[in-house]
């Protein structure tokens, strides 16, 4: 398993957010995760990757319990999350922002160089002259993901990968999903638009009251419509 998550409670101060999760993900799996507003679904994020410190359980990541790790010391052992389309440097060029985080993570197994992603990004290499801060909203999640590949991961996280973007960049940025998943990736994909969630991701988990309601193949769920009008209100 890359990622194991036993019992874990997290919350802010004294607000309970998560409540006795537990989960797994085997390599090379695209989870998905559905839930309504608020329920829990960033702060899950968060609490495996660092910024929220959980009040119980276990956060396996490779075998080893993170829980209590600094952000950066669980971002050097492979993990990477793309959160707002936060890390980019609005000052520097597309191809300056690649090649600063390459740089940054030229110790581990390059998986992914800066020339692979100009190539997967068609879009960032049409851009590489342009400054982070000059990109449309689409090209900046862009730009966030590849700048996550070029950390080499082996784990993933994208919360809301598609959200507010036009529907023609939300294709795009769904089938370069697909091409990482088919890649070998590993990744756990948050995003209200259940088609983003679905179109890219072999299971899904559906959140309520912070914690996983049920678990399922992306094809089972697309099929039962009274579970998605029960958890998600759609
Ligand atoms: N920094 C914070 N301090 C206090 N409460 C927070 C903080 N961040 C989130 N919360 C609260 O924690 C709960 C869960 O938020 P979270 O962002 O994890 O939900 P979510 O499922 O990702 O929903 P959304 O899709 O709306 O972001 C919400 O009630 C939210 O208001």
């Amino acid at each position: 398993m890359v990622l194991e998550i036993r019992n874990l409670s997290a919350g802010y101060s004294q607000f309970g957010v998560l409540d006795n999760v537990s989960l797994e993900l085997a390599e090379g799996g695209f989870l998905g995760i559905l839930g309504r507003n608020g329920v829990g679904k960033t702060t899950l994020l968060k609490s495996i990757a660092g910024p929220v410190r959980p009040v119980s359980g276990e956060v396996l990541f490779g075998g080893e319990n993170v829980v209590g790790w600094s952000t950066s010391d669980i971002a050097r052992a492979g993990l990477a999350l793309v959160l707002d389309r936060k890390g980019i440097f609005r000052s520097l060029t597309v191809l300056e922002n690649l090649r600063l985080a390459a740089r940054l993570h030229k110790d581990k197994e390059q998986r992914w160089t800066v020339d692979d992603v100009l190539q997967m990004f068609p879009r960032l290499s049409e851009r590489s002259k342009a400054p982070g801060g000059g990109l449309s909203g689409g090209e900046q999640q862009m730009l966030a993901i590849a700048r996550a590949l070029l950390c080499q991961p082996r784990l993933l996280l994208l919360d809301e990968p598609t959200e507010g973007l036009a529907p023609k960049i939300v294709d795009e940025v769904v089938d370069l999903l697909q091409r990482l998943r088919k890649s070998g990736l590993t990744a756990i994909v948050v995003d209200q638009r259940l088609e983003t969630v679905f179109d890219t991701c072999d299971e899904v988990i559906v959140m309520s009251r912070g914690t996983p309601a049920l678990r399922s193949t992306s094809t089972e769920l697309r099929q039962r419509p009274e579970v998605l009008e029960e958890h998600l209100g759609v």
